[in-house]
């Protein structure tokens, strides 16, 4: 059964002077040929007339890799086209005319996967490198696309496989004169190394974040200053403001990226027990958001007592700003006096933002785990690892062990533990 050719847009979708069409599959040399004439020499960019039907489609630059040299490992076409919508629609028609069908969203990747061209974390990290927006996201999946989840995993995996080598050689030898202690190191090391797994899993919200992006909100009672705040970071008027108390009921969001860290920093209304229920859904989207925030902007103005109701959301993940800094000091110990109307603080409230956001979403020094995927993955070694050190016999810690590499194995999605098993076996000769 051979696979579909198939066939997308690899560049923007929006208007551009090139548009990139790629192929891939079995049939892509026959579909190339029978556009453009004669396969050009493999990888070397080379003009043609696209042709189909008679019709002259468009004169572009043609490339051939026969597989398994190929991104995909399959044979593959690309297709620099005029980037005109007509174009694109032209030679695409053409594609489905000869037999080709338009690729499912990943399916080059996913392609490149099934070839053995990738693992499932280079995969990820490729699909971030097309999503990054900021310096540090495209360092993050940069490095994961080059392999850096991978290497790691192989380094646990190498770890657990000795583990196993020596628990099950405890099991097989038990009565020959092995180490006695063989079987008490397994143990220690097992525990070792899920102490390192488990280091790897706190750090993995950190990376989660700059993934994903860093969620702050601005917090405080009515006319603090809130939206100003909103106002002056962003650099625009994004949010309303006004001297009635109440005014902001919407969650109002503007992105910004602080040390290379994608930041949605989100303004919300006046904390107050409100009587009108517009008000009243207000103050209880901007708590929703307060709760799923990593960071806590409470505003505290300089002519107003401090609320309960902020005062009750200060923790570690929270920064103090006094507000309206020109009509007084703060009035809570510890706030950064800010003022949107002198200018007063912002440069200072911005480097605190900035640290924030490293301490909360900063790379790690090294690959981590990106993703809820990895982080389940680990999880469950580490559970696994854990059992282990209480499992009461040789067989068990064993079959621990090898649910440990089971799991961990899914990162990469190479499950091949009983090979690689077979392999250290084979160089595995005891007391021989
Ligand atoms: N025009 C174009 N630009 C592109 C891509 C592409 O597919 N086409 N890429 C798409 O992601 C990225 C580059 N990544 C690529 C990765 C592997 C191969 C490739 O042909 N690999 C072969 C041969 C390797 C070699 O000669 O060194 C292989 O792995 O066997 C091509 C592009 C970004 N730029
Ligand atoms: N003196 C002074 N007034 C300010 C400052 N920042 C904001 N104000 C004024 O305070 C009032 C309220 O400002 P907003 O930014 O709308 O306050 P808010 O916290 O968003 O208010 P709600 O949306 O109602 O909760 C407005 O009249 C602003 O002009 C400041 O730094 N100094
Ligand atoms: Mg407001």
């Amino acid at each position: 059964m051979s696979p579909d050719t198939v066939f997308a847009l690899a560049s923007g979708a929006g208007r551009a002077a090139v548009a990139v069409l790629r192929i891939s599959g079995p049939r892509s040399a026959a579909l190339l040929e029978a556009l453009a004439g004669r396969l050009p020499a493999p990888r070397m960019t080379t003009l043609r007339r696209l042709r189909h039907r008679g019709e002259a489609l468009d004169r572009a630059l043609v490339l051939w890799f026969p597989g398994p040299g190929s991104f995909t490992g399959e044979d593959s076409v690309e297709l620099h086209l005029h980037g005109g919508p007509a174009v694109v629609a032209a030679v695409s028609e053409a594609l489905a005319d000869l037999g080709a069908r338009p690729a499912e969203p990943g399916e080059f990747t996913r392609r490149a996967f099934l070839h053995g061209k990738l693992d499932l974390t280079a995969a990820e990290g490729i699909a971030d490198l097309v999503s990054a927006e900021t310096e540090a996201q495209r360092r993050q999946a940069l490095r994961q696309a080059e392999g850096g989840l991978a290497t790691r995993e192989a380094a646990w995996t190498g770890q657990l496989l000795r583990l196993l080598a020596r628990q099950e050689a405890f099991i097989e030898f038990e009565d020959e004169d092995l180490p006695h202690d063989l079987d008490i190191r397994v143990t220690t090391e097992a525990a070792a190394l899920r102490r390192e797994l488990e280091a790897s899993l706190a750090e993995s919200a950190r990376e989660e974040r700059l993934r994903e992006g860093l969620s702050i909100a601005i917090l405080g009672a009515p006319n603090a200053g809130k939206s100003s705040l909103l106002n002056a970071l962003a650099g625009h008027e994004a949010a309303i403001v006004s001297a009635r108390a109440g005014t902001t009921r919407d969650v109002v969001e503007v992105r910004l990226v602080l040390g290379g860290v994608p930041v949605t920093l989100a303004d919300t209304a006046g904390l107050r027990e409100a009587s009108d229920e517009i008000e009243a859904e207000g103050v209880h989207r901007a708590l929703a958001r307060a709760e799923r925030a990593a960071l806590r902007l409470l505003v505290f103005a300089a002519d107003t007592a401090p609320d309960a109701a902020t005062l009750s959301l200060r923790d570690e993940d929270a920064l103090l700003v006094g507000s309206k800094s020109d009509l007084g000091p703060p009035v809570l110990a510890g706030a950064l006096p800010v003022s949107t109307t002198t200018g007063e603080g912002l440069p200072l409230l911005r480097a605190a933002l900035e640290r924030e956001a490293a301490r909360l979403a900063g790379m790690n020094e090294a690959a981590g785990l990106t993703r809820p995927r990895h982080r389940a993955a680990i999880g469950e070694a580490v559970s696994w690892l854990a059992h282990l050190e209480t499992a009461p016999l040789p067989e068990l810690r064993a079959e621990a062990l090898r649910a440990a590499l089971r799991a961990l194995s899914r990162l990469t999605g190479r499950v091949d533990v009983e090979a690689v098993l077979d392999q250290v076996f084979g160089e595995f000769c005891i007391g021989k």
